[in-house]
């Protein structure tokens, strides 16, 4: 039997300021096990987001339970999350997040440097370059991210979200910045990482891209529907008869 890598059930996300309450997720079950690809889409604001960021541990559950790897992480402390998040999630975003301060190859090793255990400098270098050659970047490693192509930063930073050997790969938009050759080439990669075991979750506007992953949710007004279009859990809460957006705090 297949590893659970995530497990969610029940996860809801209320944002709340003075003037109003946005339920942006509203009881969601989502389990990913090893080896899947999973993408996410669904119109402008119905989750997506926020999805990404609480699987992230970007951002904890308003309730529900989460586990990754069998462990609870709902309502860890930030520093505790912080240390989860390092040692299990790699992130791919949009627009790449690297810091042109440094160089390719310090961009890469970063999550190993943030770890609890200090990495041995031998073995750091050759997690990181093993992660520059599985993106074909070797020959950039003395680099700086401003001396590169968009296409050949999203690589780097898939190596960095690679080197750390994450139980999950998150991934937002990650061709949203690339023209559309530089974008499939992208999407290859993530498909042959995938391939080759890496469990990834992918937010994505782009149906063709949706269509790579092995599995396909769709998310609306804070749900997971189903191939119907139906949601796919019932939640304990009652359906709000009026907008979410309009709710407003008692
Ligand atoms: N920090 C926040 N404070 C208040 N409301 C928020 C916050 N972040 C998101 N929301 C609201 O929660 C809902 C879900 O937002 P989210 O960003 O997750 O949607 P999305 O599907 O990612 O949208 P898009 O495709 O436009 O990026 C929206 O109604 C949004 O306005």
């Amino acid at each position: 039997m297949r590893e659970q890598k995530i497990n969610m059930q029940g996860i809801t996300k209320v944002y709340a300021t003075d003037e109003m309450e946005t339920h942006a997720l509203r009881g969601i079950d989502l389990a990913i096990y090893a080896g899947d690809f999973v993408s996410i889409c669904g119109p402008s604001g119905c989750g997506k987001s926020t999805l990404l960021s609480l699987l992230g541990l970007l951002d904890m559950p308003s309730g529900g339970s989460y586990q990754i790897e069998g462990k609870e992480v709902s309502g860890l402390s930030l520093s505790e999350a912080a240390y989860i998040r390092n040692e299990k999630i790699g992130f791919i975003f949009q627009s790449f997040n690297l810091i042109d301060e440094l160089t390719v190859f310090d961009n890469v090793a970063l999550p190993l440097r943030y770890r609890r255990q200090t990495v041995p400098k031998a073995e750091l270098e050759a997690r990181v370059m093993a992660c520059l050659k599985t993106v074909d970047m070797t020959h950039r490693a003395g680099h700086r991210p401003n001396q590169l192509s968009g296409g050949q930063q999203q690589r780097i930073a898939i190596a960095r979200a690679l080197v750390g050997s994450p139980a999950l790969l998150l991934v937002d938009e990650p061709t949203g910045n690339l023209d559309s050759r530089n974008g499939d080439a992208v999407m290859d990669m993530l498909c042959e990482l995938n391939n080759n075991g890496t469990t990834l979750c992918m937010v994505t506007h782009d149906p063709r891209y949706a269509d790579m992953a092995s599995r396909k949710l769709h998310l609306l007004d804070g749900r997971i529907l189903d191939a119907d279009g139906t949601p796919l859990q019932q939640t304990s809460r009652p359906e709000p008869t009026i907008p979410p957006l309009l709710q407003v705090a008692p």
